[in-house]
């Protein structure tokens, strides 16, 4: 039976940037490391597409995915590749999350094409993000840094920091790494003041849930890491109870301890002046759990003014 499955070409579904295109040939790998041969399928999303809005503009839910569950449903791809952290955070009943792979170092960074530009907290530089987590969290310990929306692939990001249009660009490491473009890196932010968005540097592979089990198996065993695995269960637990979206300034960083599992975690209203960050650790076993319980301690502590007065301006 296990021989069979192998015999199965895997089709990925994959955006076709630069790094969506990196994420699939190392899925791939993976895949044909465990016997299977597998096949590229190149899916345009609506985030790839609509590039002169920024993402709270477009609209959250699912602006990097859509057309990818589309064609799992359809069978045309047996797995779509995302980054972790673009997936919503509740998906459609009739697909699933079999694996996450191992992440990659979670921390933000700021490149810039000077090796000499220092980011000092008095410093009135122009930085380039279209992340309003980034900004929010950039106006609370920055407060003399102003932002420039920087929407488009890394590739058309770096275009725009090369033609000066900000002095210094703010990403995630794992993009910039995953690229090649780590020797642009000028500062590192600590994870646990900027604390990076759910899933920030694990790839998330999903199918749909009526894929034959035995596939599915093989697929988990090919793929999934397990301690990513349940660091991301208590992340994606947290986003979803905060009913966030990538839209809205949380975060949420869960980590393996001797105890079993810790999740750091909040929100921070959009002009910085309120943080709200707890710290939640417990067994393996209550990642989920720990992950709700957080986001309700986060809500009942102000987050839900916060999201509130958020959604009120956004619909102005
Ligand atoms: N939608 C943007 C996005 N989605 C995933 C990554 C980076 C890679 C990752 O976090 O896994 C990025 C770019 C960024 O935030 O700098």
């Amino acid at each position: 039976m296990a021989e069979n499955i192998k015999d199965r070409t895997i089709r990925i579904g994959t955006r076709g940037s630069k790094l969506a295109l990196w994420q699939a040939e190392h899925t791939a790998e993976k895949l044909q490391a465990a016997g299977f041969k597998t096949e590229l399928v190149i899916i345009s999303t609506k985030g790839d597409q609509v590039l002169d809005k920024s993402l709270d503009k477009i609209g959250s839910k699912g602006v990097f995915t859509e057309e990818l569950e589309v064609a799992l449903r359809e069978g045309q791809v047996e797995i779509a590749v995302h980054s972790a952290k673009d997936v919503q955070s509740s998906i459609p009943a009739d697909l699933e999350l079999v694996a996450f792979m191992e992440r990659e170092q979670v921390n933000d960074v700021i490149l810039s094409f000077d090796p000499n530009f220092r980011l000092e907290r008095e410093s009135n530089a122009v930085i380039g993000t279209s992340s309003t987590r980034r900004r929010a969290l950039l106006k609370k310990y920055y407060p003399n840094i102003s932002t420039a929306e920087s929407r488009g692939n890394l590739q058309t990001r770096l275009r725009k920091l090369e033609e000066k249009q900000f002095d210094a660009l703010m990403l995630a490491y794992a993009g910039v790494v995953r690229m090649g473009y780590d020797n642009l890196i000028v500062h590192t932010f600590p994870e646990d003041e900027f604390v990076p968005a759910a899933g920030q540097g694990s790839v998330a592979i999903e199918c749909a849930k009526n894929l034959e089990p035995e596939l599915k198996k093989g697929l988990k065993q090919a793929l999934n890491h397990t301690q990513t695995h349940v660091c991301l269960l208590a992340e994606r637990a947290f986003l979803r109870t905060m009913e966030g979206g990538c839209s809205i300034p949380s975060f949420a960083l869960a980590r393996l301890t001797d105890e079993g599992v810790s999740i750091t975690g909040g929100i921070v209203s959009l002009d910085g002046q309120t943080l709200l960050q707890e710290t939640l650790e417990g067994p393996t076993f209550t990642a989920e759990e720990l992950g709700e319980e957080l986001a309700n301690i986060i809500l009942n502590q102000g987050g839900a003014e916060i999201l509130k007065s958020i959604r009120a301006e956004r619909e102005e």
